[in-house]
């Protein structure tokens, strides 16, 4: 058997404890697989010292060091669990000029700064796996960037984010409040470090762009994506949106598009209205689900837990076994693409359907102002619904404010519930200030896109 493989972890989180019993546990079976066994040299961490749940008491706990620099160097293959710009793309870099093959799940950095790193593991001829950075422990960068090569992807549509997912499920099957539901995500090991990055969508938009770049073959920073977290989503709009059969969930999409004549790709994270019957609507807990759509393949369909320490250490060690063998057998995976072949589109120029909430004054003639503002700018109405005083056939605000309270002004209040044909996002942008400013309209409550239909 060759010699033992050097192992380099840094980080022992929520993901980087899993990695490490997994090396441990099974020890022997991925040596077999491997062909060579593979020695867990350090775990780096910021303190070194600190108790660690299934950690101290362990042989792990006498690898734990500080000194991730030291660490790294000598490694045959450094695997990044730490999270965060800095140090990691210092370590990340210095282990690739060392020599070593790098496996990491820092979809932060590989949204940000990815060329960088994709061009310094292609000079330095080894290896840089990312499987964990997108979708847990869905195996999806491997066929998006490998299986799917040679077809022509045209639409990625996906939930990305378990934080987010786990979240709008229990607002919709619990009714919790978002705060509540994020605090439980975090004790359940789905949140990133700082859970704003899932909230705000921050994360699906990296995942987004690190999916888009390998489908389209082009270059997709977190900054080309448009983003919008679910943050403003209330209790009241995952109710009205059950009552009207849709489920909210926050999308990642990446598609082939075409902006004044111009061919190119737009990457999009948002909150959207799935219908019931959708299988995306149907995507509970912290579990992720995405749906490729390819000119020669048609549609694909990926499914499983998406966040969690032991679902995406699982893709660590696959990625790690794969760089293994190919230090023992020789061979290199894939290389990024060094150009960029289709430009970014801005994302006002997509087309989406929207749901728009409003409260209006109670009285003839209203929904005529309405559309007619709709109209203006090219934005046609496909449904209606209305109930009178904001409230739903219980009695009981759809908003969930107290009945008592919306009766101090009872007589002239309508809400009504206007679904749009498809229309470019800019032009709603200017429709819902169009709205905003019709002395007829009392509030424009919500406006959400709707998805999948
Ligand atoms: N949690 C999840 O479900 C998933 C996470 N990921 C990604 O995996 C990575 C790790 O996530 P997770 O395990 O949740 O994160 P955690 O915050 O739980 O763990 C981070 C670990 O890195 C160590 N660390 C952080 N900064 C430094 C530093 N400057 N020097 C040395 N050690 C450092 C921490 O040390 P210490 O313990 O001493 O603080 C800790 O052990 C992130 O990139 C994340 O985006 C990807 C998919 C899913
Ligand atoms: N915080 C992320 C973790 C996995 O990538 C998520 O919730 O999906």
């Amino acid at each position: 058997m060759p010699a033992p493989l050097k192992v380099a972890l840094l980080g022992c989180g929520v993901v980087g404890t899993q990695v490490a019993r997994r090396l441990l546990e099974h020890a022997d079976e991925l040596a077999s697989r491997v062909g060579t066994s593979l020695e867990l040299v350090g775990i780096a961490v910021r303190n070194a010292t600190a108790p660690r749940e299934g950690i101290t008491g362990t042989p792990l706990a006498d690898l734990l060091t500080d000194d991730a620099e030291a660490l790294v160097d000598g490694a045959d293959v450094v695997v990044e669990v730490m999270g965060g710009i800095e140090p990691a793309r210092t370590l990340i870099l210095r282990a690739i000029e060392g020599g070593a093959s790098v496996v990491t799940a820092n979809k932060a950095l590989l949204a940000q700064d990815g060329p960088t790193l994709y061009k310094a593991a292609d000079t330095a001829g080894v290896d840089l796996y990312f499987e964990a950075a997108v979708a847990g422990a869905i195996p999806i960068v491997r066929p998006v960037r490998e299986s799917l090569a040679g077809d022509q992807v045209q639409r990625v549509l996906g939930i990305v984010n378990g934080t987010t997912n786990y979240v709008l499920d229990r607002m919709a099957t619990e009714g919790l409040e978002l705060e509540q539901a994020v605090k439980e995500a975090q004790a359940l090991g789905y949140a990133e470090a700082d859970p704003t990055a899932d909230v705000e969508g921050y994360d699906a938009a990296a995942k987004a762009a690190i999916l888009a770049s390998l489908a389209f073959h082009t270059r997709v920073s977190i900054d080309d994506v448009a983003r919008e977290g679910i943050s403003a989503v209330t209790a009241a709009d995952v109710q009205w949106a059950q009552r009207t059969g849709h489920t909210i969930k926050l999308l990642a999409i990446a598609e082939r598009n075409t902006s004044d004549g111009v061919a190119g790709i737009q990457v999009r994270v948002h909150p959207a209205l799935v219908p019931d019957a959708h299988p995306l609507a149907g995507v509970r807990g912290a579990f992720n689900a995405v749906f490729v759509e390819a000119e020669a393949a048609g549609e694909l369909m990926f499914y499983g837990r998406g966040a969690g320490g032991a679902p995406t250490a699982s893709a660590i060690l696959g990625d790690l076994v794969s760089v293994a063998r190919h230090r023992v057998l020789g061979g290199r995976g894939p290389v990024e693409s060094s150009y960029a072949a289709l430009p970014v589109l801005p994302a006002d120029a997509a087309r989406t359907r929207f749901q728009v909430r409003l409260d209006v004054d109670d009285r003839p003639g209203v929904l005529a102002q309405v559309a007619a503002a709709l109209a203006e700018h090219d934005v046609s109405i496909e449904a209606v619904r209305q109930s009178a005083d904001g409230h739903s056939a219980d009695g009981h605000s759809a908003d969930g404010h107290s009945a008592d309270a919306d009766r101090r002004d009872p007589t002239d209040v309508a809400r009504l519930l206007l679904t749009t044909h498809a229309a470019p996002e800019r032009a709603l942008a200017a429709t819902v200030a169009a709205l905003t400013d019709l002395d007829v309209v009392r509030d424009v409550v919500s406006v959400l896109r709707v998805e999948g239909a």
